[in-house]
């Protein structure tokens, strides 16, 4: 695979987050409760938790897939009532069009905005690069690996011009070092773009790699008490040696409080 450009990737648009109060009922079961959450622009926020502790769901309300039941979540000062092409969503599945190419997935957002084919062209191209794919630019998701068609599906979305990029365990379903490579680049892509980015995931190891500040989320109804978070912890580190003993120490102290079982309601 070719090396990824780290030339003319022009710094992207950005937004600041805003979340106040938010609550999610699903009828009876209340999945999440009161979450107040500030991110500022071009920051990198990791959220994790246990499994039901309501991540997914504050994702897919920001990303405006769903209404919350109480509070409100603005993205650059707009109140956000449903999704919009200001905010970009990558899943673990890739979600790519199997009948058009790398080229014309990537492309795909531009050329429905009716941007001149030369500009959508070189947006492609650029995010293609970008992702290290140049070379597969004209092959179909069938003939990639996992990875390669994550790479894929973030140059795609990065091709939209997000302000705000929403990533729900997008490396999960990826082998360790794919994954580690991955992880690499999109804290590349992140310092070039400084994309406003939100991203859920299991690994604390992943989120303290490539966070400013990891949000821990906790309860969730086979708790008795609604998600809600716990805490946000800053990741001050000058480099993220995994295997330094502040780097460590930091994903011991979220480990704590991803453990910590919240009293019922
Ligand atoms: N469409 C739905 N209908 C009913 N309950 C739901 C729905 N979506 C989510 N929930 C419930 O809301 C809670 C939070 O779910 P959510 O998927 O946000 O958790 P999560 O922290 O992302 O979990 P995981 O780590 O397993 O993906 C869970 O108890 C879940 O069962």
């Amino acid at each position: 695979m070719s090396t990824p450009t780290t030339e003319h990737l022009a710094a992207g648009r950005t937004a600041d987050v805003a979340v106040a109060g938010l609550t999610k009922a699903y009828g009876d079961v209340v999945a999440m409760a009161d979450v107040d959450l500030t991110i500022a622009s071009g920051e990198f926020v990791a959220v994790v938790g246990a499994s039901g502790c309501g991540k997914s769901t504050l994702l897919r309300i920001l990303a405006g897939f769903e209404r919350a039941t109480a509070g409100t979540v603005e993205v650059g000062g707009t109140a956000v009532t449903g999704p919009g092409p200001d905010r970009g969503v990558v899943f673990q599945d890739y979600g790519l069009f199997p009948w058009l190419s790398v080229r014309e997935n990537v492309a795909y957002g531009p050329a429905r905005k009716k941007l001149p084919k030369a500009q959508v062209a070189e947006l492609a191209d650029r995010f293609i690069a970008a992702v290290g794919l140049t070379r597969f630019a004209d092959t179909y998701p069938a003939q990639l690996s996992g990875g390669m068609q994550q790479r894929v599906a973030i140059a795609r979305v990065l091709a939209n011009d997000p302000s705000l990029l929403l990533m729900d365990e997008p490396f999960g379903a990826l082998d360790a070092l794919t994954r580690a490579d991955l992880q690499t680049e999109l804290k590349r892509i992140h310092t070039e773009t400084r994309t406003t980015v939100v991203f859920v995931t299991h690994s604390i190891e992943e989120a303290v790699y490539l966070a400013d500040r990891v949000v821990v989320m906790t309860g969730g109804a086979s708790h008795g008490v609604p998600g809600h978070v716990q805490a946000v912890v800053p990741v001050d580190l000058p480099d993220r040696d995994v295997t330094s003993p502040a780097f460590n120490e930091v994903k011991r102290t979220i480990s704590d409080l991803v453990h910590t079982v919240a009293a019922p309601a």
